[in-house]
């Protein structure tokens, strides 16, 4: 509801408010008369969806909604998540990003270019919100697994953020979608006449570097305990390093990507019956995610007992060059040399196909932006060795996944436990349906955010990221797990971020780096009602507009301003 002397925000415009409501709104007269309830608004938008045939369509159609109504949009999503969220995430995000600039209607985020350097703070201050508690920021230079797309790469910031809403209650208008236009390496952007970004080549590693701490400044300045979500830059690990332990901010692809496979891995280890120190795993892709993804199941190996080096030595990573070892004879980039194997007896191993046949792995993993790089010959192979191979292919959109469910089922003669990046549909066999985990970090990042944001934490530290996962891992019921899933049912997702954020609390206090007094001593119990009273529900906005505008009692702001022209 918009403050009386402002115009009209979005969410007033939504046709389930009472007459009253609307004429507090001034909207009364600017929508049709009918007051609807929830199910006819929401029933008249799935027959919208429906008439359009094209995910892209129904895309544009959820975008524009969520920009004319933003309230109806949340209750769609958050009602209907597992239609939901591959239309405004991913698969169907890939290619809102790819068609970004050609489908430019409504402003929906902010975009600030490498020549405002200097004046970054102006900038935040052109942002129609007054407070923001949480901001996801991507320079667009690797986009999902498409590359370098510029300023088309928005749709992922303001895709992360509506998951934020739906899944995790953060309150729509407390969240900031942010575009970094600091040029771009994709020539054919740079040369589309509708390309909406600065036609220039990347800034400098250097000139980042110094654009990104005035950013840090100034967003912390402006809104002091925002949480900061990197996202898709193609090299994070300096940001990370220079702002992880000084702002209160995380990187999704190393941080969120890692927990929410690491709470994978757990529930599948459990399943194979093999012991960590006979756990060889094979990654296809050693950047942000592979690394991230390694570095967080290092830990858990080393909490069930192994030593650091005999964890690190459960890894072979291989990247675009092979198998990373250190006498590859390139010069390897720093991220990677933590996995580098020196046991290699001087061979080198150019190709996945040779890594997996060298190393006969009990777990593969796909993080390498290459659609179909699991060939039917290696899936079959993990079904000879291993009873129950576990089988990831992680990357985003559809078409880059490593494998598909059924393929990894079929030459695994069954057997595998799978999880992906982008949904798969079920599958039946032998009368019996076969359902695929995802395992994409949407499942944790709103509750990392969650947890931080209430816990008022000033930095977002190892054992909060730690605990999102173990979490995660905690909040299957006992049917799930019974049915073998890796990850809860996605529809649950509203109560497994309460799960989330109470475990990410909980790791905040025992830092130390919580500021929030009132829910220090609070038992389970409490601190979850408390969690889900402060969650923005879409479903109950409706009445607390109403409530809110019955309860208005003061003349002037009532009869006099807003009103009386009725
Ligand atoms: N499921 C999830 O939640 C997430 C999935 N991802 C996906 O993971 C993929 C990678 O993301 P990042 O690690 O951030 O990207 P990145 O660019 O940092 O790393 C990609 C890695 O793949 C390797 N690679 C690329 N082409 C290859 C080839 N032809 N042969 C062998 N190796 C090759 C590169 O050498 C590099 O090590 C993307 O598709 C992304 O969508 C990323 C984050 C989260
Ligand atoms: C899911 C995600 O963060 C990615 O594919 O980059
Ligand atoms: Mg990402």
């Amino acid at each position: 509801m918009s403050a009386a002397h402002l115009p009209p925000a979005p969410g007033d415009y939504d046709t389930s408010h009472s007459t009253t409501v609307r004429k507090y709104n001034r909207t009364y007269g600017l929508v049709p008369p009918a007051v609807e309830s929830l199910d006819v608004q929401a029933s008249r938008c799935l027959k919208q969806l429906e008439r359009r045939p094209q995910s892209i369509d129904k895309y544009l159609y959820l975008s524009s909604l969520r920009s004319t109504n933003v309230h109806l949009f949340y209750r769609l999503v958050s009602q209907h998540i597992k239609d939901m969220a591959p239309l405004i995430y991913t698969p169907t995000v890939g290619d809102g990003c790819l068609q970004w600039s050609h489908n430019y209607v409504q402003p929906e985020g902010l975009y600030i270019s490498y020549s405002d350097r200097g004046h970054i703070a102006s900038v935040l201050h052109n942002w129609p919100q007054v407070n923001v508690e949480i901001t996801v920021v991507t320079d667009g230079s690797r986009i999902l697994g498409l590359g370098d797309l510029g300023i088309n790469g928005m749709g992922i910031p303001v895709g992360k953020l509506s998951l934020y809403v739906a899944c995790a209650g953060i309150r729509p208008e407390a969240t900031l979608p942010l575009m970094l236009d600091l040029g771009t390496g994709n020539k054919s952007l740079r040369e589309d006449p509708l390309y909406m970004g600065s036609r220039r080549e990347k800034v400098s590693a250097q000139e980042e570097k110094e654009f990104l701490d005035e950013l840090m400044v100034a967003l912390t300045e402006k809104w002091p305990g925002i949480v900061i979500q990197f996202e898709d830059f193609k090299n994070p690990f300096p940001a990370l390093e220079t702002y992880g332990g000084k702002y209160t901010c995380f990187n999704d692809d190393i941080q969120g990507t890692g927990a929410v496979v690491l709470a994978g891995i757990i529930s599948a280890v459990k399943r194979t019956g093999v012991p960590v120190k006979d756990q060889r795993a094979v990654f296809f892709g050693a950047g942000s995610a592979g690394v991230g993804v390694a570095k967080q199941i290092v830990e858990y190996f080393m909490r069930e007992g192994l030593t650091e080096d005999e964890a690190r030595r459960c890894f072979w990573l291989v990247d675009t060059k092979g198998l990373v070892t250190n006498d590859r004879g390139d010069k390897l980039a720093e991220h990677k040399i933590y996995f580098s194997r020196d046991d290699n007896a001087g061979k080198q191993y150019k190709t996945l196909e040779e890594v997996v046949d060298h190393v006969r792995p009990t777990i593969l993993m796909g993080l390498s932006t290459i659609g179909g790089a699991f060939t039917p010959d290696m899936l079959t192979k993990m079904g000879q060795w291993n009873e129950h191979p576990i089988i990831f292919p992680l990357s985003n959109p559809s078409a880059n996944s490593e494998c598909t469910f059924e393929d990894a089922l079929k030459h695994t003669n069954y057997k595998a436990l799978f999880a992906s990046g982008s949904p798969f549909a079920s599958i039946e066999h032998d009368g019996k349906l076969e359902t695929p985990g995802q395992g994409n970090n949407m499942y944790v990042f709103p509750g990392i955010g969650l947890g931080t944001i209430l816990s008022k934490a000033t930095t977002i530290t190892q054992s909060m990221i730690y605990a999102s996962a173990t979490s995660l891992s905690t909040s299957l019921h006992p049917s799930e797990v019974s049915q073998g899933w890796l990850y809860p049912e996605l529809a649950r997702i509203r109560d497994v971020s309460v799960i989330v954020a109470m475990g990410v609390i909980k790791a905040a206090q025992e830092a130390g780096v919580d500021r929030e007094q009132s829910i220090k001593s609070m038992g389970n119990e409490e601190l979850e009602k408390w969690v889900r009273s402060k969650m923005y529900d879409p479903t109950t906005e409706t009445q607390r507009v109403e409530e809110e505008v019955q309860g208005l009692t003061d003349p002037s702001k009532w009869g006099g301003n807003r009103g009386s022209h009725l």
